[in-house]
């Protein structure tokens, strides 16, 4: 990858030549993962998102890969649910084109599977936990159960995968944020979809619960070949998982890897402003961001642009 491939350019526009099509490819007939080469899961072509004269971002080239790991990152605001909405057809493109699972975005949502950003339940829902789940499965489908007995079945497996077996009888409504949020987790991939689309999935959960439901994601993808578009404000819980990173902030872009992504020269050009970047025990620690963006501490760290 050249440097110049990571050159920002202003505004929401990156040469793309050495990532389109096919993204960063370790062979010339194989996915990010080793995978045969396929169709991708999400194209897009020149697409531009904008809301009156604010642009979201333009020129965006993209082919994610089935089999991909891919982080959306970026500060509040900077159009991270937005990508996904556009991804889903239910936000249409100021210009260009999107597919997602062989489609043009919003024809068809089969293969696809949905983590939207965490809106708690009314408390009166009338779901039960496993009934929200098996919404996953045969939701889409009218009339009664004809396979009940796998389907409960299929329900127990995926409620014990997410840790939530112990509230499976517990009406939405009543339960946590982290113990909705862990629900949601196992409706999205109860259809073993072929693109996940994961929207802030880890908001609420514990660092325990954070851990399981990446790896919960992670195996997902690796079963499946599943591609999994995930965003997030902190990258460090996914960071084992992540190939390649869309970085956006104030209408600017960057793609690339995370260790090309995620670097102080990188980050300053985005937020037009010095932004420090390192690695502590592995971790991407990232200092200096602007107001209403993630900051990320360490112990005894005063560099931050927060008042004391
Ligand atoms: N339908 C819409 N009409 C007008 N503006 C919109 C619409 N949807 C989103 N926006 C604006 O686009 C910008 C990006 O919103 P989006 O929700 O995509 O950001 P985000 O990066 O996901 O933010 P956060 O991290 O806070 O969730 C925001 O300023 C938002 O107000």
């Amino acid at each position: 990858m050249s440097q110049e491939s990571l050159t920002p350019h202003a505004p929401a526009r990156l040469d793309l030549s050495v990532m389109t099509a096919a993204g960063p490819q370790p062979a010339a007939s194989q996915g990010p993962r080793g995978s045969r080469e396929t169709a991708p899961a999400v194209r897009l072509r020149g697409a531009s998102l904008a809301f009156g004269d604010r642009t979201l971002w333009s020129g965006l080239d993209l082919d994610i890969q089935p089999g991909e790991f891919f982080a959306v990152l970026g500060p509040n605001g900077s159009g991270k649910t937005s990508f996904l909405k556009a991804l889903l057809g239910v936000l249409p493109l100021s210009s260009g084109t999107v597919e997602i699972a062989g489609h043009p975005a919003g024809q068809r949502g089969e293969g696809i599977g949905y983590i939207p950003q965490q809106r708690a339940f009314a408390p009166d829902t009338p779901l039960r936990a496993r009934d929200l789940v098996g919404l996953g499965i045969d939701g889409h489908r009218w009339g009664f159960r004809l396979r009940r007995r796998a389907v409960d079945a299929q329900v127990d497996d995926l409620l014990g995968r997410v840790g939530a077996r112990e509230y499976a009888k517990v009406p939405v409504g009543q339960l946590s944020g982290g113990e909705q949020q862990r629900l949601r987790v196992a409706q999205a991939i109860a259809d073993s979809p072929r693109v996940l689309l994961c929207d802030e999935p880890l908001l609420s959960l514990d660092l325990n619960h954070q851990q399981a439901v990446s790896q919960l994601i992670d195996d997902q993808r690796r079963a499946n070949d599943a591609a999994v578009v995930f965003v997030t404000h902190e990258i460090n819980p996914i960071l084992d998982y992540v190939d390649r990173v869309l970085y956006l902030a104030d209408g600017r872009f960057r793609i690339g890897s995370p260790s090309e992504v995620m670097t102080t020269e990188v980050l300053s050009a985005l937020y037009g402003g010095r932004v420090e970047v390192s690695r502590v025990n592995g971790r991407i620690v990232v200092v200096g961001l602007p107001d209403a963006t993630t900051h990320y501490h360490l112990p005894g760290d005063h560099h931050d642009t927060e008042p004391a």
